[in-house]
């Protein structure tokens, strides 16, 4: 089993760090937000939420979701930041083009994002695993206008990557295209995650600040339960920026424990299960399994 170290934690009573995912709710509870505050939680963070979409979502896929008006989504954002405060910011299914242009408005606003003080870490969610729509065909253009331009890290995946670039990643020469191809669009840094090169022994994620290139890899896990993959690699990339880590150190950590949670993946209804960081909580004896 993968080794992670742990982020520090706060002493009972006294206030965690805080994290904002911005993010579509999932009610399998495998991805989204559900999964994002499982990370933060496990990794000892308070999360706080501006809810984007619910979807009516289960290990099978989405069959349809509902989005939340872009005035409540802006809302949230700045409710949330000026009361409680965050030490970073995740986004994932932003829905549509009006929902991003109020995040992007919002962000600016509060100071998250690249010239603000918060890191913003941009996963930009375009469908699911199972190929149903997330994002609306033509906020495409409106997320690369808007949020990679504040964003302190992207953390596509190969299909986000060809619907944003026009790349198709099949080698690491391809993903080094890709990775300058996502700075260009102004980003801090780009992640061109390796999940889906199923080709490789590896799952290689290459992290590049328009100068580096640093590789992050791992002996591919043979599971088809990695529901949410992508989603708990952008919540623990925030939760290691909320402490002070730099953006390397941050996806370094993310990425030792998005595996360990591929590790101890376990099945879920009739499809893909979900990555698991419950592995985490060992308090009470093993349950039989029901
Ligand atoms: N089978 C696997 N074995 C090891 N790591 C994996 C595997 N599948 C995905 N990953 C890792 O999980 C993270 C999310 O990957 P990816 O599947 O590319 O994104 P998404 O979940 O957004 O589709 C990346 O760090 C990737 O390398
Ligand atoms: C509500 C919601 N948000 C995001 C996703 C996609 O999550 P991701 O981590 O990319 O995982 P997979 O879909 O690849 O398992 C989602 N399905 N639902």
């Amino acid at each position: 089993m993968t080794d992670v170290p742990l982020l520090p934690t706060a002493a009972p009573g006294s206030t965690p760090v805080r994290v904002l995912t911005i993010a579509g709710s999932d009610s399998g509870g495998g991805a989204g937000i559900q999964a994002d505050l499982r990370t933060f939680a496990l990794l000892g963070l308070h999360g706080c939420v501006a809810v984007t979409a619910v979807t009516v979502q289960n290990s099978l896929g989405v069959s349809g979701f509902q989005e939340i008006t872009p005035d409540v989504v802006a809302a949230q954002i700045d409710s949330v930041v000026s009361d409680i405060g965050v030490g970073a910011t995740k986004s994932g299914m932003l829905a549509s083009a009006p929902i991003i242009a109020a995040v992007a408005d919002a962000c600016a606003d509060v100071g998250i994002g690249r010239d603000g003080a918060t890191p913003f870490v941009l996963d930009p969610v375009c469908a699911s695993m199972h190929g149903d729509p997330l994002l609306a065909g033509e906020a495409l253009e409106e997320l690369r206008a808007t949020l990679f331009p504040l964003a302190t890290i992207v953390t596509p995946n190969l299909d986000e990557v060809r619907l944003i670039t026009g790349i198709e990643v099949v080698d690491e020469s391809t993903q080094r295209d890709a990775a300058r191809a996502l700075h260009d669009l102004g980003p801090q840094w780009a992640l061109v995650k390796g999940g889906h090169l199923r080709s490789s022994d590896q799952s290689p994620d290459l992290l590049f600040d328009g100068a580096e290139f640093h590789e992050f890899t791992h002996a591919r896990i043979d599971t088809g339960h990695d529901h949410g993959a992508g989603d708990t690699l952008a919540a623990a990339t925030a939760s290691a920026l909320a402490h002070g880590r730099s953006v390397p150190e941050a996806v370094a950590f993310a990425k030792r424990w998005v595996t360990r949670g591929l590790e101890a993946a376990y099945p879920l209804g009739a499809g893909h299960g979900p990555v698991n960081p419950l592995w985490r909580v060992r308090i009470t004896p093993e349950a039989p399994a029901r």
